[in-house]
């Protein structure tokens, strides 16, 4: 559905000059340097997917987005969505996606959102039928009906992103981009909208692109993950390829019957990065899994103290992505975990 192969994008930029005279200069100068946003990219999003696009500030997500959205075209390579190149042929193109970008929207600020779903029905040229349809659908699961006549500039932050949403699938396109649909929202609006984008993936199929530094989003909406650092892809799989790859620690924190303050032999141990006394009967351990045999190690410790209860607790997703861009996590690679 959407293929990318070799995208890159350079922007020239103006070259900047020290101090105030460096300021003047830099304004009528016309010497630039080249930016690479997107360096030689290339991934495959399939027919249903829903895939989460992450990287730091300035990786090239939004850029990526611009270009898939038909809004901007690339310095080389190529992509194609639902078997059209984006900018190439605009009009029959915006017929088949949606865009929301959440720090901008695309309703009009003094109609009500009613109106502004009638001027963007018009736009797509939706029959009524089907529009009136999609609008049910959509006022139900994004729960639109307590503002669907209050004038847009009138709205909450989240109210406004709901309908944006809306907004964006009034025309039942196959592709949904989201540049960062949850940025500033409240955590209960924010669920709201995860839970919605995964309905109208399930009921329509969508396939779905999105850009978000929340990876709450990613690790309940996606079900792909594409990470790029820089312009250039570092990782591109499922979820749980992700953890197997750079999950590389796992913590077991343990409850014993009596005071335990030790565990000396343990914490001398090959892998073993951390045994740290929570209160004085609750032990946590924190190892390498590659080098410690799981099994033993519990059987270890159950042999020898009274274990009266023990959690096993995974790293969390945000945990491992910041392990990949600080390059800490690439222990399966060569490197030493830090
Ligand atoms: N129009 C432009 N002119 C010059 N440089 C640009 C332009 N647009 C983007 N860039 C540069 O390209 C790089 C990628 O920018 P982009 O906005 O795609 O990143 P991003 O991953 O979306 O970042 P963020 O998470 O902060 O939104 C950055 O270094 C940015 O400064």
């Amino acid at each position: 559905m959407i293929t990318v192969e070799h995208l890159c994008k350079e922007f020239k930029v103006n070259k900047k000059y020290e101090g105030l005279g460096g300021t003047f200069k830099s304004f009528f100068s016309r010497e630039y340097t080249i930016k690479r946003a997107i360096d030689d990219l290339s991934f495959n999003v399939g027919r249903g997917e829903m895939a989460g696009y992450i990287g730091l500030n300035g990786a090239g997500k939004s850029t990526t987005i611009k270009i898939l959205s038909g809004l901007m075209e690339p310095t080389q390579g190529i992509c194609t969505v639902n078997g059209m190149i984006p900018y190439r042929e605009r009009k029959r193109y915006t017929k088949n996606i949606g865009v929301v970008f959440g720090n901008r929207s695309q309703l009009w600020w003094d109609l009500p959102v009613s109106e502004s779903f009638s001027v963007l029905q018009k736009i797509y040229e939706v029959p009524k039928e089907e529009f009136s349809e999609r609008l049910d659908f959509l006022i139900e699961i994004l729960g639109i009906k307590e503002f669907y006549l209050t004038p847009v500039r009138n709205l909450s932050l989240g109210q406004k992103m709901r309908a944006d949403l809306a907004a964006s699938m009034l025309h039942n396109p196959a592709v949904l981009f989201l540049d960062e649909p949850t940025i500033g929202l409240d955590i209960i609006v924010k669920e709201k909208i995860r839970q919605a984008i995964k309905k109208i993936n399930k009921e329509t199929n969508t396939t779905v692109l999105l850009t978000t530094h929340d990876l709450d989003d990613i690790e309940e909406i996606c079900n792909k993950i594409i990470v790029i650092d820089k312009g250039k892809k570092i990782f591109d799989g499922s979820l749980d390829e992700l953890k197997n790859v750079y999950a590389i620690t796992r913590t077991v924190h343990f409850e014993f019957k009596e005071e335990t303050t030790c565990l000396i032999d343990i914490r001398e141990r090959n892998g073993i990065l951390n045994v740290e006394n929570e209160e004085k009967n609750r032990i946590s351990i924190k190892f390498l899994k590659k080098e410690v045999d799981f099994p033993e190690l519990m059987q270890d410790i159950v042999g020898k103290y009274d274990v009266t209860d023990f959690i096993v607790e995974e790293p969390k997703l945000e945990e491992i992505v910041k392990g990949i861009y600080t390059k800490d996590c690439v222990y399966e690679r060569g490197n030493s975990y830090k």
